[in-house]
Formats: structure tokens, sequence, C-alpha cells
């Protein structure tokens, strides 16, 4: 199996290089030159079959023999053995035809938990198999960071940098990601918003002389592995409620588009998935995208679901590379309006053939907060706001003829105060993190300036050359 780049102008690699790789040297994004095809009888010979089993049929396909199957499946049994349910991403009946898929029951409680666990194992049998170390970066706006930090601590191959920004998500969030003890865990506090972060870790990736002297790997979802783990869970919904032979259709809280993105993939990979449904909180771009035809920065909200305070969406672009008929030359040219003038206009062709997947729909803060109160108030089900911004958008697109999913990314507890001030419920945190808030907190805050973070990272990466 080879990736190539979304912007056609790096060289196209392997399963491990790609994985190490994490933004293309182009500045483009990773995806399979093809898609792997799961036949009828293929997703039929799921059923039954338990959620690492399932992992290990998909994900071996795009591994493309360059991990042993058995160090493969030891990888997909370790890391879903860190969640607390058996059934790793269960499925909850939210009404005669919708239902709730919990992604949340991993360490850090959000969905970021289901591929971050398996990457970083992946990505210490590569380092392993070559003998080297690598300087992971991340942008967070709040559950990737902690997810990667859970995933990587003490793991001695690697050293990881998280960029959070200041002031921007939960308590909890927060100190997930700057309590932790070990060595090899930078916290860093940007003082800008999550666009800002993701924009510096994009512009280390462009640095050559910087990438290559501190080995630089991403564990954003510009890293392919990320995707690739994330589409399992689209696989294993849709066959529990009759795939192949019933269309399923998804709505998803939307923010750097990976999430969704993963779903379209499982489409294109034989999966019946009848409509894709693009959910935003009050940072509507891409539900204005699909709109009006032109993706238009507006400038960041800050709302009660802080993780989707997003204005520009990185995976989009793999979006817009499928959509354009793998025309990386309009994508260079998208993306090169984009930092010039903060916008571009899609193509009719392509809009058309996004349209033709997708839907899109926005949850103000105040749907957000009845959603939380109504469900509560109904069943005593307890959601999260982003899982509330899918359900509130997910209630409108429904239709009698597929069962409707919505995801939920998020454990409620990690949003107390969003969750109370709507249902007056406190969610309480799973055992294994009662003390959280009481842990010591340790973290640098540095402006928004890709030259003092790379100082900084130089300073104290130990993979330096
Ligand atoms: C809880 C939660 N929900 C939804 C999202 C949006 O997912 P994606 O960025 O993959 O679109 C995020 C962050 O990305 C998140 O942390
Ligand atoms: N909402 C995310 C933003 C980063 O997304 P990623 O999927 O590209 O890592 C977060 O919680 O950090």
């Amino acid at each position: 199996m080879e990736y190539i780049s979304t912007r056609g102008e790096a060289p196209a690699l392997g399963f491990s290089d790609a994985l190490l790789a994490g933004l293309a040297r182009d500045g483009g994004l990773y995806v399979p030159r093809e898609w792997p095809q799961f036949s009828s009888r293929d997703i039929r010979a799921m059923r039954g079959q338990s959620y690492q089993e399932i992992a290990f049929r998909i994900i071996s396909r795009f591994v493309g023999g360059e991990i042993a199957d058995e160090a493969l499946r030891t990888m997909i049994d370790e890391a879903y053995a860190t969640f607390r349910h058996p059934a790793v991403a269960p499925l909850v009946q939210s009404g005669p035809n919708s239902f709730v898929l919990e992604l949340f029951h991993g360490p850090t409680l959000a969905f970021k938990d289901v591929a971050m666990q398996l990457l970083a194992r992946l990505m210490d049998h590569a380092l392993a198999e070559r003998g080297e170390r690598a300087t992971i970066v991340g942008a967070t706006s709040g559950d990737t960071g902690g997810a990667a930090i859970d995933a990587f601590a003490g793991r001695d191959r690697t050293d990881i940098f998280i960029l959070f920004p200041k002031g921007r998500v939960s308590p909890v969030q927060q100190r997930q990601m700057t309590s932790s003890t070990e060595a090899n865990v930078h916290a860093l506090a940007i003082e800008g918003n999550f666009d800002d972060c993701q924009d510096i870790v994009k512009a280390m990736f462009s640095h050559a002389g910087f990438r290559d002297k501190v080995q630089l790997s991403g564990v954003n979802s510009i890293n392919w592995a990320r995707i690739m783990a994330q589409i399992v869970y689209y696989f294993t919904a849709a066959v529990s409620l009759g795939a192949p032979s019933r269309k399923v259709s998804f709505t998803v809280p939307t923010g750097n588009f990976g999430d969704i993105f993963a779903g379209y993939a499982a489409k294109r990979m034989g999966l019946p998935v009848s409509r894709l449904v693009i959910a935003t909180n009050e940072n509507d771009i891409l539900a204005r995208t699909l709109r009006t035809g032109r993706y238009e920065m507006k400038g960041v909200k800050a709302t009660t679901s802080p993780s989707m305070d997003i204005q520009i969406s990185s995976n989009f672009e793999r979006l817009l590379f499928e959509a354009s008929g793998r025309d990386s030359a309009s994508v260079r040219s998208a993306m090169g309006q984009m930092r010039q003038s903060g916008g571009f206009d899609l193509e009719e062709t392509t809009l058309k053939a996004i349209k033709k997947e997708f839907s899109a729909g926005r949850a103000s803060e105040k749907q957000v907060k009845a959603k939380i109160a109504e469900i509560a108030g109904q069943t005593g089900y307890v959601i999260d706001p982003h899982t509330a911004v899918a359900m509130h958008v997910a209630a409108k697109a429904e239709k009698a003829n597929a069962p409707m999913v919505a995801l939920s990314t998020a454990h409620p507890a990690k949003f107390p105060e969003a969750v109370n001030s709507a249902s007056g419920i406190d969610p309480a945190l799973p055992p294994c993190l009662t003390d959280l808030m009481q842990r010591e907190e340790r973290f640098q805050v540095l402006p928004a300036d890709q030259g003092k973070v790379e100082a900084h990272i130089l300073a104290q990466a130990r993979a330096v050359r």
C-alpha cells in the first residue's frame, strides 16, 4: 500500500514512512493511493466479531504487510485493553431509528483515544525497528492533547510537545495535559487560539532544517494513521445496525474534519453509508461552505464545545482532493488562496460531489444547552456539549429509511460546567480520574510564535541531531 500527498509534489511513501512523516513535505496530507475494498461478503463476515478483530481486518489492509500480523494484533489488543467498555465503542439507542455511538470509554474520555492508543504503539514499533527516536508535536483544542500525552507518556523513543490555546480548554482537559509526571511530556500553553497552534505545528513541518534536526513527527489527524484507526468504528456501528443489508447514516460533530473524513473513507471502502452529516457549533465554517460554495474564515468564537472552536479544518483538504477527482493542482491553488486571503471558492463539480455525500447543520449555544437538558430530562442520559451538537443536527437530518447514528465524542465529565448549567446534573469523572483536579500542573506558557516554540523544543528534545 502506497500513500500519496494531496498536493502531488511529495514522494509516495509506504505505511511506516507515512506514519512517521505525519505531514507530507509539500505541505499536503497523505491518503492511500487506492481505497481498499470490502465486499458485502467481507462486511457480513464482520457480524459477531469483536471490535479488535474488525480493527485488524481493516487496519491490516492499510498496513500492506509492513508489520507482521501477529505484532499488529498484539498492538490492537493492547490499545483497546485500555478502554473501560468491553465493546470499545458501544451503540446506545436514543430513538426509534436513532443511536448514539459512545466513543469516550478510553483513558482520557474522548474519541481521540481510539486512534491515539494505537498510533503510539505503531510509532514505537516503527521507531524500534529503525533504532530511531522522534520528536512528536501536536496542536490541540483540548482532546487530542490529553489523548496523545496519555498514549505517549513514558515512551523512551519519543518526546511529545503539545500546543494548546491558553485559557481556551476546559479545566479537566487542561489538567489531563499538564499533570503528567513523565519527563518526555511537554505541555505548551500558547497565547492564541487553536488555529494559531495548528498553524505553528504545520509551519514547523514546512521548516525542513528544524524538521530534520529534531526528527519531527505529528499526531494530529494530519497523520493518516489517525484517520485509519477511526474508520473502524464506522464499520462496527454499521454492521451492528444491519450492514451490508441496510444503509446507515452518521452525524459527526466536526472541527478538524478528521472524524467525518474517516466515515467518508469507510464509504469509499464499500460500507453502505447513506448520509454523512457534518454538525458544527457556532463556528460553522463547514456548514457555510456547503451552503455557499465558499470556504471563508471569519474568526473563532469561544463556545461550550471548545474542542470544535476551529476555523481551519485541516482534513477538508483530503476531501477536496477526493471530490475534485484527486486534482492536486486545484488543491494547491485552494490552499494557496486560503493562506493569502483566508478563503477560496470551491469548483462547481467539487461542491456537487461533496453535496452528494454530505449534508451539514449547525447548533447554536442555546440549542446545545436545550439538547443537553432535553435528553437528560427525558431519559436521564447525560451528554457532553459536542455530542449535543451532533444530536441536535442529527434530529433535523433523520430520515425514516436509514438508522441515524450520532457520534458521541466526549464524556460529559470533561465539560462539567456546561452540562450542569444545562441540566443541573454534575457528571462524575470515572474512578481512575477522581483525583485529577488535585494533581499538580506542569506547563510552559509561550507566545504564538514559531521561532520561540522551535527554540523551546530544540532545548528540550532528546532526538536532536
Ligand atoms: C469532543 C470532540 N468532538 C468533536 C471534535 C471534532 O472532531 P474532528 O476534528 O475530527 O472533526 C473534537 C476535536 O477534534 C473533539 O475533541
Ligand atoms: N478538536 C481537536 C483538534 C485537533 O484535532 P485533530 O483530530 O486533528 O488532532 C482537539 O481536541 O485537539
